[in-house]
């Protein structure tokens, strides 16, 4: 079998196309919506991050605002900065890069951001709402699996969701999300004994480890939807090349479906970033 391919930068591009247009309108009657993009130091991923969510601002029509710190920052400048934004009636939303240098409480960061600007979804109170199944923003990775999920098509009710990974910003919501959706949810881990006993249970397998191609085609059931949230460098004797948790070439042989990495998951991130975006300026401007 070849899996059918779930391509992340085709329905952003789609996705994007319908932001513009409501961002347009929007503006129109004198809301423009606004993003705050705050980068501490120099990871040379995060600045690629940022600098794609700043330039997928400009093409949607939405005002942006990088703010760049150096790697020995003062937290205390930081969260200063968060507070007069989070009084800025042109920002709608605000979100600080992750990883953060040591010397930041990355929880301390995160609560400083109004929870009504949070576009990120990683406030504690729009943590509770979305467990509630009342949520506020979505969490932008695990909103932009649900979208591909939905593209796949086919219900999501009574369907058996395996996730690898339990962080705060892609597991833990990722599973919240698919038991909101009527899945029976398994949440795997470092410490998850026969791993493969559950993935090969799974119809919809999200892979969230941060391990190159550690899911493998004999881990997975005939016809799954498999979605890999990996992006791992690999090293430069190995070619250099971008690759996901998932081994690709193998599980494609068995999966009926399988996103990509580049160009599935990933772009998707930053999408779903401009949807909380242009929410947060529509609720903003009662609408
Ligand atoms: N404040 C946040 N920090 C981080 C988040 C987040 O959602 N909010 N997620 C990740 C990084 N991330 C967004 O910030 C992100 C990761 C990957 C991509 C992406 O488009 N990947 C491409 C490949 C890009 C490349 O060449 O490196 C793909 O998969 O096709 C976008 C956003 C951690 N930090």
């Amino acid at each position: 079998m070849t899996a059918k391919l779930l391509d992340g930068n085709a329905l952003a591009k789609k996705l994007r196309a319908d932001f513009k247009t409501r961002a347009e309108a929007l503006a129109a009657q004198g809301t423009r919506p606004g993003l705050a993009v705050i980068l501490v130091g120099e990871n040379p991923a995060s600045q690629v991050y940022v600098r794609n969510k700043v330039n997928a601002c400009a093409e949607a029509g939405f005002h942006s605002v990088k703010l760049d710190y150096p790697a020995d920052a003062a937290p205390a400048e930081v969260l200063a900065k968060i507070a007069e934004l989070n009084a800025d009636p042109a920002i709608h939303g605000i979100l600080v890069q992750l990883p953060l240098p040591p010397q930041f409480d990355e929880d301390a960061v995160l609560e400083a951001i109004s929870p009504e600007k949070d576009v990120d979804g990683f406030h504690a109170e729009n943590v509770g709402a979305l467990m509630q199944g009342n949520p506020r923003f979505l969490p932008c990775t695990p909103y932009g699996v649900m979208k591909l999920l939905e593209e796949a098509g086919g219900s999501l009710k009574g369907k058996e969701a395996v996730v690898i990974g339990r962080s705060n910003i892609v597991g833990k919501p990722m599973a919240m999300l698919l038991l909101h959706a009527g899945c029976t949810v398994t949440v795997c881990h470092s410490q998850t004994a026969d791993l493969g006993f559950h993935t090969r249970r799974a119809d919809i397998l999200v892979a969230a480890v941060g391990r190159p191609r550690f899911v493998t085609g004999d881990m997975v059931k005939p016809g799954a939807v498999v979605i890999d949230v990996g992006i791992n460098r690999l090293p430069a004797e190995q070619g250099g090349k971008l690759c996901g948790d998932v081994d690709f070439d193998s599980v494609k042989e068995v999966a009926g479906a399988i996103t990509p990495v580049p160009g599935g998951v990933g772009p998707m991130t930053i999408t779903m970033l401009l949807a909380n975006t242009l929410e947060s300026a529509e609720r903003a401007a009662g609408q």
